[in-house]
């Protein structure tokens, strides 16, 4: 059987995405892994797979599969694309579509611009989301890795973040303690591990070493994230402007118990077919 797939990115964050709607397939990690090797198969950091929702009150039901093939709750830029995809595919007409994911509910709305912007969520700090936290909630945590010490925030924005503060994201912490901060035993469900550089109030510079895939172009949730953890330090202010290796994208927060609002492209690459 064929199974028909798109490939699209978020700022170079790239993604095999399939509509499971009107199509059907059993999906296998050992498969997912072999489709996203960049040498022997289609290539991408993160499956997307556009199902019917549980919930009648929403639209759709969005599941996301790491290059590795574990499943996991959430993936940012793969949300844009995801509203994109639904429209180009004509399974919604909606310009605001509400989605549910393992991560929670998030809502996408798709602008005059072609830009989206996706209502992600408030982020929590609670141990159970984070599991890094097993004291009190608090900003910033010491933490050692790979004999470093180092000072981290822990958000979870229905996935797994550990925010690193760092004079320069291009001085070699990402490539030395990315994998090491990954796999911690502090975080038994692994983590995404993002490294950012404050500009000034309104701008920062963030690499992100994810979960199950590596250094990647850009990190949506890495960059909520990140944004969150510098406004809880004071060191940024709503919006910001978060600036990745593929580009930018803006996010923006009021504060506790309030979603983090992320903006920023959904691009489709082109339109491909697979036996299964
Ligand atoms: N690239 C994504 C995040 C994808 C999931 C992540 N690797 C995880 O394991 O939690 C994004 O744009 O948010």
């Amino acid at each position: 059987m064929l199974l028909r797939f798109t490939k699209m990115h978020g700022l170079g964050n790239d993604f095999m995405v399939i509509d499971l709607v009107t199509q059907h397939a059993q999906l296998s990690a050992k498969q997912i892994r072999q489709w996203s090797d960049r040498h022997t198969g289609i290539g991408f950091d993160q499956l997307l797979v556009v199902e019917p929702p549980n919930d009648p009150d929403t639209d759709f039901r969005y599941r996301i599969y790491n290059a590795d093939g574990s499943e996991v709750e959430q993936c940012g830029n793969g949300a844009r694309c995801f509203a994109r995809f639904v429209q180009d595919k004509r399974l919604t007409a909606k310009k605001v579509i509400h989605v549910e994911t393992s991560g929670g509910p998030i809502t996408l709305r798709v602008r005059r611009d072609g830009q989206v912007t996706v209502d992600m969520g408030a982020p929590r700090f609670a141990p159970a989301e984070v599991p890094f936290i097993a004291e009190q909630e608090a900003d910033q945590y010491a933490f050692e890795v790979a004999g470093e010490q180092l000072m981290v925030s822990a958000v979870s924005m229905g996935n797994p973040h550990c925010v690193t503060l760092v004079d320069d994201i291009n001085n070699g912490t990402l490539e030395r303690l990315g994998a090491h901060i990954e796999a911690h035993p502090r975080f038994p469900r692994k983590v995404n591990a993002g490294f950012m550089q404050v500009i000034d109030h309104g701008h920062a510079r963030l690499r992100v070493f994810e979960r199950g895939v590596g250094e990647t172009q850009a990190c949506g949730t890495g960059a909520c994230a990140a944004a969150v953890a510098g406004i809880r330090l004071g060191l940024l202010r709503s919006p910001v402007q978060i600036q990745l290796p593929g580009g930018n994208l803006q996010i923006e927060w009021a504060g506790p118990g309030q979603p983090v609002l992320m903006t920023g492209p959904a691009t489709r690459v082109y339109e491909g077919q697979i036996r299964v």
